[in-house]
């Protein structure tokens, strides 16, 4: 399916009547339906830079509220008998989401977004396009939470789930077939941080099965960073509980796409289901998502900072900003920034372990992108959803430490982090060497 025949009218405003013309309704399976209660609308392109696009909004409520209202309201009174509101149920929709839906289509160059509960709540909406027969092409190196819906699916949705090393094009071209109904991929993989060439593996799949949808999880790039329906995606999702909110003070996820026929089968499920992003959640990340650019120009830097420290000391660091890693021209003719996920072993599971319970700074805590500094070990962690054995064929390395970095001043995280790796046993330093060697350079 090419990611750009979206057949959508340009610069469509999104009043009611307008807006219901734009969307075509169909079920599942792609019969018509009638036209459902106010979906979001086709955003009319962007017309700043981004950092001015994230805060900048059009259209409030009947008081030009500056702060988009919190429609707490489970109802909406029709005007008739027969129907005629614009909105009749939040499950079916709602204002404050509608709002945030609009504003994120703009944001990630789509001409619809959905919002709902959270980012496994996005990839299980979209394997409802899914039947069973139909086979999934995906990566190796996939977060926990995901590879563990693919496999219940596996087990029992009839979906054949490969699994494959999506960083070598040629490895998923091998199992590309006519009944490859979705390639899946995530960029960069986590924990691993390794990259995947998304247009050349979107341009393989469309001609391997014209039908097949490319989606891509872009949680570890965010829209500031990574726009994978200009690749050649058919499906972007994220998880909003990261960057996108950026304070761990909410849980939802966001599902984006260019062609308004699949995102009208992407609402029939999120309706059906009831996983529609809650009104306050839309509010709250409505208010994240405005402070994106500053809080990852921060993140980005200090991860950058924090990669090379590492490096110096001789650790094998993983993090698509350090010149050393391999894919790193291939992250950066993709991508607009390294992002503030690394990761780095130290060979040994014991001194992994003494390093993140000494850090003081450094939250031992799963997820990524909110403001405050992470550190963790993935194998026991975000990721021991996949079991030993996968997780060794894999070669995930048990001592392998994931930070993930916030807006802290940089010295003080180094500061925090380099006492611990003392402490652990990790460099053959003491503090006093490192604060000698310091005060002589300075
Ligand atoms: C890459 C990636 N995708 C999806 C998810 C799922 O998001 P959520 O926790 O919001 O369900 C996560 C983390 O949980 C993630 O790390
Ligand atoms: N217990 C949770 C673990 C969530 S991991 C969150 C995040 N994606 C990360 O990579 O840290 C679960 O079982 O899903």
């Amino acid at each position: 399916m090419s990611a750009s025949g979206s057949g959508a009218p340009s610069g469509a405003s999104g009043s009611a009547s307008s807006t219901k013309k734009a969307f075509p309704r169909v079920d599942l399976q792609g019969n018509d339906l009638p036209p459902s209660p106010a979906p979001s609308s086709p955003h009319g392109g962007r017309r700043y830079n981004i950092a001015t696009e994230l805060v900048f909004t059009e259209g409030s409520d009947q008081y030009n509220a500056s702060s988009v209202p919190i429609y707490q309201s489970a109802t909406f009174k029709q005007t008739s008998g027969s129907g005629g509101g614009e909105y009749d149920y939040t499950r079916s929709g709602n204002p404050t989401r509608t709002h945030l839906e609009r504003h994120l289509a703009k944001i990630m160059s789509a001409q619809r977004a959905l919002v709902v509960s959270s980012g496994m709540a996005a990839l299980d909406v979209i394997t409802r396009l899914l039947r069973p027969g139909d086979e999934v092409v995906t990566g190796d190196d996939l977060y926990g939470g995901s590879h563990r819906l693919l496999k219940f699916l596996s087990t029992n949705g009839g979906i054949i789930v490969h699994h494959v090393d999506t960083t070598s094009p040629e490895k998923v071209l091998e199992v590309l077939n006519s009944k490859t109904a979705m390639v899946l991929l995530e960029t960069p993989t986590n924990p691993l941080i390794k990259i995947v060439d998304i247009g050349q593996i979107a341009t393989a799949a469309h001609e391997a099965n014209p039908n097949c949808l490319v989606s891509v999880d872009n949680t570890m790039m965010s829209p500031l960073l990574l726009n994978p329906l200009d690749l050649g995606a058919d499906i972007v999702y994220e998880s909003g509980t990261k960057y996108l909110s950026g304070h761990h003070d909410l849980m939802a996820g966001v599902i984006a796409v260019n062609d308004l026929t699949l995102g009208e089968r992407l609402y029939f499920p999120i309706n059906a289901s009831g996983c529609g992003l809650a009104p306050f959640d839309s509010w709250l990340l409505m208010r994240g998502v405005k402070t994106l650019k500053v809080r990852m120009d921060q993140q980005q830097s200090n991860a950058q900072r924090i990669a090379e420290f590492l490096e110096s000391h001789g650790f094998k660091v993983r993090y698509p900003g350090l010149r050393s890693h391999p894919q790193y021209e291939l992250h950066n003719s993709m991508a607009r920034g390294a992002g503030a996920v690394l990761s780095f072993e130290t060979g040994d599971v014991n001194v992994s372990e003494r390093i993140v319970e000494s850090a003081k700074i450094w939250a031992i805590s799963v997820s990524f992108g909110c403001v405050n500094s992470l550190i963790s070990m993935p194998c026991r962690m975000s990721h021991a959803s996949i079991d030993a054995k996968t997780r060794a064929e894999r070669a995930m390395p048990e001592d392998l430490i994931r930070l993930c970095v916030g807006i802290e001043d940089v010295d003080d995280l180094i500061e925090d982090l380099q006492r611990a790796l003392v402490e652990a046993g990790a460099v053959n330093v003491t503090l006093d060497g490192i604060h000698a060697a310091q005060a002589e350079s300075s």
